[in-house]
């Protein structure tokens, strides 16, 4: 039995239907099992015997966790080490979910699993406290940091952006911050991938779409596919700004972009789809409706 915690969210959503689709047997919780009560967690595992804990549990709001610190530590960092002695005690895996604001985003090139960390905002250091605890805890771990991560089943940039695009004649957007969009669908291949092989190869990972682009530039291609697909029904210019010219309470980094070297290489059977073709797969699957 798979335990899913956090299948309420957008990566939980998606993945809670690939388990199914891959007739892997899972059980979900949410908020209803708080990762901040050891006890509840306890009681949970004991009741349902997992041989394997996926968290895509988290606290993910960027910009307010800079003023709702202890919310964000407690979810990231405490709740993650309480789902870590867990798994320890029970001897099972445990993937988590981290992501690239752990990084400074100051050097140029593409950010490998061992490179310094040093995030900027109140979220990544949370998320690094989180993976610290996962370390310093447990052996039997896949920490899988990803970015940018849109999809259909929660609030993301994708779809912000169609809804601005549908409202405002011109929109602003940040050209100096470079990354790697990453759809959920993508990912969750890649921890179907784990869980099919029953890899054993535990360790941090990188994982994201192919390729790297700039917000602006992402924003950009949302607009021509979301018009050439009648998701976006009317003109609207993106024009490229500064960072500077976007104040945000959270500094992000200027430079993330996931270097997959290590997933090609550990498992040279998933082959990582670039960030476009995602998008376009996202954005045929989707209709005006599902826009949150
Ligand atoms: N979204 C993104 O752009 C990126 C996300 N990530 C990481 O990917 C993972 C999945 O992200 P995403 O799907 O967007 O996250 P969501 O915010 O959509 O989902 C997180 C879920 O965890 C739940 N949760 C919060 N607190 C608790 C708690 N105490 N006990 C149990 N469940 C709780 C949330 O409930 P509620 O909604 O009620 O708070 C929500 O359902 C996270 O680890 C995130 O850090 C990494 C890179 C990019
Ligand atoms: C709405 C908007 C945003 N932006 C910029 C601000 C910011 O730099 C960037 C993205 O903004 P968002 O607030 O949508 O995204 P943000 O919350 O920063 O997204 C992050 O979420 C967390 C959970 C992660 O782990 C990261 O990998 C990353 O995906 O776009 C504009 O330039 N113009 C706009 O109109």
């Amino acid at each position: 039995m798979i335990w899913l915690i956090g299948n309420k969210g957008m990566l939980g959503q998606e993945l809670s239907l690939d388990l199914e689709n891959l007739g892997l047997k899972y059980i979900g919780s949410d908020r209803d099992v708080s990762i901040l009560e050891p006890s509840v967690l306890n009681a949970f595992a004991e009741k349902h015997n997992p041989h394997i804990i996926i968290n895509c549990s988290a606290y993910t709001a960027v910009d307010k966790a800079e003023e709702d610190r202890d919310a964000a530590y407690a979810i990231n960092q405490r709740g993650v080490a309480n789902i870590a002695t867990l798994a320890v005690a029970r001897d099972i895996p445990l993937i988590h979910i981290s992501t690239d604001y752990v990084f400074e985003g100051t050097s140029p090139s593409p950010r490998r699993e061992d490179d310094p960390t040093g995030p900027t905002g109140v979220y990544g250091a949370s998320k690094l406290a989180g993976e610290e605890e996962i370390r310093k805890i447990c052996t039997k771990y896949f920490i899988i940091r990803t970015a940018w991560l849109y999809g259909r089943y929660g609030a993301n940039f994708v779809y912000t952006m169609i809804k601005l695009m549908n409202k405002l004649d011109t929109l602003k957007v940040i050209d100096d911050q470079q990354g790697s969009p990453t759809w959920t669908q993508d990912l969750t291949g890649f921890i179907g991938t784990i869980l099919s092989g029953e890899s054993e190869a535990y360790g941090t990972y990188h994982f994201s779409g192919e390729g790297e682009c700039s917000w602006h530039h992402f924003a950009a291609e949302i607009y021509r596919l979301g018009r050439e697909k009648g998701l976006i029904c009317s003109d609207c210019t993106i024009n490229p700004c500064t960072s500077e010219e976007f104040p945000t309470p959270t500094k992000r980094p200027a430079y993330s972009l996931m270097s997959k070297e290590k997933v090609k290489n550990t498992f040279p059977e998933y082959k990582v789809p670039h960030w476009k073709a995602s998008l376009y797969n996202f954005l045929e699957g989707i209709t005006s409706n599902d826009i949150i």
